[in-house]
């Protein structure tokens, strides 16, 4: 798979040295400076994001128990003395059945035909299906190095664990296949080590103070939008889009105005909820991570509105940035 590296499976498996020189993917032998692109892709609620955020040890993609909430691509700078891993956020490639679930395909596509390393997550705690095929097959045909991630091993025994790896393996001559926990700290270092090494040589592709190049606005978007869907998840699992209109840096204090879209008026009534009680508990969750985004104290002044059936119609995607 990928560039044509020997296949190597086995637990944390890690490449090694003796592949030859040159070439994406290839493991340098010196030691040069290796810089590049990686994504995570597999099923809805695979744990993507989790190991995203692990891995760059920052709250920057939102994480929830229900599939497909990933919409943006974010990308979090990984920096090491040897290199650089720039993590690519994607959503998950799904059957689209919206205007809204295709753009998110197209998205997901485009993505990965960009990308030197993709890791394809399979959890440790659900058999390897029909989905994990399908991805399996997409991701052949691509330049990319393709390693399989068996996440959230904290939640199987051992013996369970070491069947999943070689159900895992079987799916296709992966680079590696490393098992993994993001929730306890487990061998995500040893991920990062084995996805760096599939890098290819390249100048630092990021300043060192540089832990993302998502603009802020879309950043404080998805936190609002992140603390919005907290607790309605059931109710409207993916009608919430989040428009930062203005954002004013002031000296002591930065003012934000965000538009939040539901599609339905009945919806509204859900996320202010009773006297506004529910909207100002957004306001305040969403204004503290904001803070700590932007290490500045922050206004935050959110607006509810409808945007009729905005998933299925262009120009309002258009509008909501998709
Ligand atoms: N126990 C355990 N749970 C995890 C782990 N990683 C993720 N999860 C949980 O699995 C669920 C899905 O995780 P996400 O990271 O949102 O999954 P995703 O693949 O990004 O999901 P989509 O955005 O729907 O594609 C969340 O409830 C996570 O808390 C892990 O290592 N251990």
């Amino acid at each position: 798979m990928g560039s044509g590296e020997a296949a190597r499976s086995g637990a944390a498996a890690a490449p090694d040295g003796q592949q030859g020189a040159g070439g994406r993917g290839r493991r340098a032998t010196t030691s040069t400076y290796q810089a590049g692109f990686a994504c995570f892709v597999g099923r809805p609620n695979a744990g993507k994001s989790t190991l995203t955020n692990a891995i760059v040890g920052q709250k920057i993609a939102i994480t929830s128990n229900k599939p497909q909430t990933t919409r943006h691509i974010i990308r979090g700078v990984l920096h090491r003395p040897d290199g650089q891993l720039v993590l690519v956020d994607t959503p998950g490639l799904h059957r689209p059945r919206t205007l809204l679930g295709e753009r998110l395909n197209d998205l997901v596509r485009a993505t990965w035909s960009e990308v030197d390393v993709i890791g394809l997550c399979i959890p440790a705690d659900e058999p390897v299906g029909r989905g994990d095929r399908f991805i399996t097959g997409e991701l052949a045909a691509l330049k990319a190095t393709v390693l399989a991630v068996v996440t959230k091993t904290d939640l199987v025994g051992k013996e369970a664990l070491a069947k999943q790896l070689l159900a895992v393996s079987e799916l296709a001559d992966f680079a590696a296949v490393v098992p993994v926990s993001a929730i306890a700290d487990h061998q995500v270092d040893t991920l990062v080590d084995v996805m760096a090494g599939y890098l290819p040589d390249s100048p630092q592709l990021y300043p060192d103070d540089m832990f993302t190049d998502e603009p802020e606005h879309v950043l404080i978007g998805e936190l609002i939008r992140e603390a919005a869907l907290e607790g309605v998840r059931d109710e409207l699992p993916h009608s919430i889009a989040v428009v930062v209109e203005e954002i004013q840096p002031e000296a002591r204090i930065t003012r934000i105005f965000a538009d939040l879209y539901v599609e339905r008026t009945s919806q509204k009534g859900i996320v202010i909820g009773h006297r506004g009680a529910r909207l100002k508990e957004v306001g305040s969750t969403a204004r503290a991570h904001i803070e700590e985004l932007l290490g500045t104290r922050v206004h935050l002044d959110l607006h509810v509105r409808v945007a009729k059936d905005w998933q299925r119609d262009p120009k309002q995607l258009r509008k909501l940035g998709f």
